[in-house]
């Protein structure tokens, strides 16, 4: 089945050659790139604040096409009668041409005193500090160097109002392509970007720095976009809905698969118990646990859809090699197998461990303790007949690259992903503030979703059970880890907005799992 393609996630260099590629083959002027973008950040300010007549709003321009958008929503809101003041960072001799065309109809049309040089922070403060929204028009692709001077002073005057501010393109200060703050960034709720999302939105310093980014198109036309050698795509709501199974009458169970979990140990049957009620409730038919012996009871206490097995176990109380026949027999009777939650390091469960992945020949997850098994054995992998898909946290990543501290692997989030998913030849989730996903194939999907308050025990054994529930439903690996992950960050948003972040516990992301794939309208 052809999904539609995600949206890429592009550069700045890929992005201004799809904006000259815009102007002068396909003949729409720079101006009407900017009109359509000047008009994509008044949309989203009315959906943030509602009708704009009235609300005062501050907008600070930079010499740039950055500026440049920044005049055309100047003039869009004095026509919509809001309270509109302009601030220039530059003498209107050395505005770019497109943003002095701008500038120009703005006075046209709203008169000179709308727009005032900025001198300094001092002279704005009051203003900015009474806004109902401040604009960041100062910088966007264009950045080049830390930001000093006049524009530093500018960008910690914004930061300074703790206002609604809203970033045009990307948050000035903030590296196009690596996320960096140079010098000093602006702080933005909201990020709106145009054509295709930027890379440095998704990376590093930029996450914190753009808040919530929306993507405006601006009528670039596809058949540039398509041309584009990006290889890292951006997860959506429109992907993942046509990835998540529909459910015909004549569905059944079986139509839906079985998940087989192979976890827990004394002490840690809750990570079994939320990686079974995950598949479930992601839609998988039916799940079993494969679970020692000893704690089989206390699982079944805790569940009630879910099946479990108890299998031969250690004096510690964990799955012993004794079980590695049985267990070969769970996973071939199974339609995706999940290995890891809970399992512990026991030496003999790790030999266990690692004597399974060899066996492995049906779509997989590992994770947790499955993947402390696989720490400096990563070569196991290249034994597994279809590529498995890993599922480490950056500490655990570092651990299999065993090269590194969870602080390097996050320096380069998206490298160390597709570097390790080429060379083990697998699917990696990696996982953090916008998780990436690497395939074999070197291909990497940023997720958009997700909050702080997922950063919690279990969370991590609730994705587990939700890609393996795709994966059971004969959802192939890219798309049901993919999708998996978008769902999986949206339950965990959606939990959120009723009872905050600092609350959130693991089972909140299960039970609001069917909230999001209605809200996705995948339900
Ligand atoms: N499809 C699109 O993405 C569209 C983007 N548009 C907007 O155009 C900007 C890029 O415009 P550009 O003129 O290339 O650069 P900037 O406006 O980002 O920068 C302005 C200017 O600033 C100078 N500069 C660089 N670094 C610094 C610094 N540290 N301090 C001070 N000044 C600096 C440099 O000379 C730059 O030229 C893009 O982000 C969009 O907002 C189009 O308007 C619509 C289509
Ligand atoms: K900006």
């Amino acid at each position: 089945m052809k999904y539609p393609a995600m949206r890429l996630i592009v550069t700045a260099a890929q992005m201004q050659a799809l904006d000259r590629r815009t102007i002068e083959e396909a003949g729409v002027p720079g101006t009407m790139l900017m009109e359509r973008a000047g008009a994509g950040v008044v949309t989203s300010l009315e959906q943030q604040l509602g009708p704009l007549r009235g609300k005062l709003i501050t907008i600070l321009c930079g010499k740039g096409n950055n500026g440049g958008d920044g005049f055309v929503v100047a003039r869009l809101l004095h026509k919509q009668r809001a309270k509109v003041h302009v601030f220039t960072l530059a003498p209107a001799a050395d505005l770019s041409r497109d943003a002095a065309r701008m500038y120009r109809q703005l006075i046209r049309t709203a008169g000179k005193a709308i727009v005032k040089p900025f001198s300094s922070t001092s002279q704005l403060q009051t203003i900015l500090s009474d806004s109902d929204a401040i604009i960041d028009a100062l910088l966007g692709t264009g950045l080049a160097t830390p930001v000093t001077g006049r524009y530093a002073e500018a960008i910690d005057g914004i930061n300074q109002a703790q206002r609604l501010t809203v970033a045009v393109d990307l948050p000035s200060g903030i590296h196009a392509d690596t996320g960096a703050v140079l010098g000093r960034a602006v702080k933005a709720d909201l990020t709106v970007t145009f054509g295709l999302p930027k890379l440095g939105l998704f990376q590093n310093q930029g996450i914190d720095h753009a808040g919530r980014v929306e993507i405006v198109d601006i009528g670039i036309p596809p058949a540039y976009v398509d041309a584009v050698e990006s290889r890292i795509r951006l997860i959506t709501a429109p992907f993942v809905r046509t990835v998540v199974p529909p459910r015909r009458l004549s569905s059944h169970k079986g139509t839906f698969g079985h998940a087989g979990i192979i976890a827990g140990s004394v002490g840690k049957t809750g990570a079994a118990a939320m990686a079974a009620q995950a598949a479930l409730r992601i839609g998988a038919g039916l799940v079993t646990v494969a679970i020692p012996a000893s704690v089989n009871d206390v699982l079944e206490a805790k569940l009630l859809e879910v099946m479990t097995i108890p299998m031969p176990e250690t004096t510690a109380r964990t799955l012993s090699r004794a079980a590695l026949d049985r267990l070969k027999d769970f996973i071939n009777t199974r339609t995706a197998v999940a290995i890891g939650p809970g399992l512990s390091t026991h030496p003999e469960t790790v030999a266990l461990v690692q004597a399974l992945v060899r066996q492995l020949d049906r779509p997989s997850v590992l994770d947790a303790d499955a993947l402390n098994a696989l720490a400096g054995r990563a070569a196991l992998l290249a034994e597994c007949a279809i590529p498995p898909i890993l599922t480490p946290h950056p500490g655990e990543m570092a651990r299999l690259v065993t090269k590194s501290s969870a602080q390097s692997v996050n320096e380069d989030r998206i490298g160390t992903a597709t570097r390790f998913a080429q060379a083990h030849r697998c699917y990696l989730v990696l996982k953090g503030a916008r998780t990436v996903i690497a395939g074999p194939d070197g291909m990497a999907a940023i997720c958009p979703t997700g909050n702080p308050g997922m950063a919690t025990a279990g969370t991590g054994d609730v994705l587990t059970g939700m890609i393996t529930g795709l994966l059971a439903q004969g959802v192939a690996s890219w798309e049901a880890a993919c999708a998996a992950t978008y769902v999986h960050g949206l339950a965990g948003d959606l939990a959120a907005e009723t009872i905050g972040q600092t609350s959130l516990i693991a089972r909140d992301i299960i039970d609001h799992i069917p909230y999001a794939l209605t809200n996705i309208g995948s339900a």
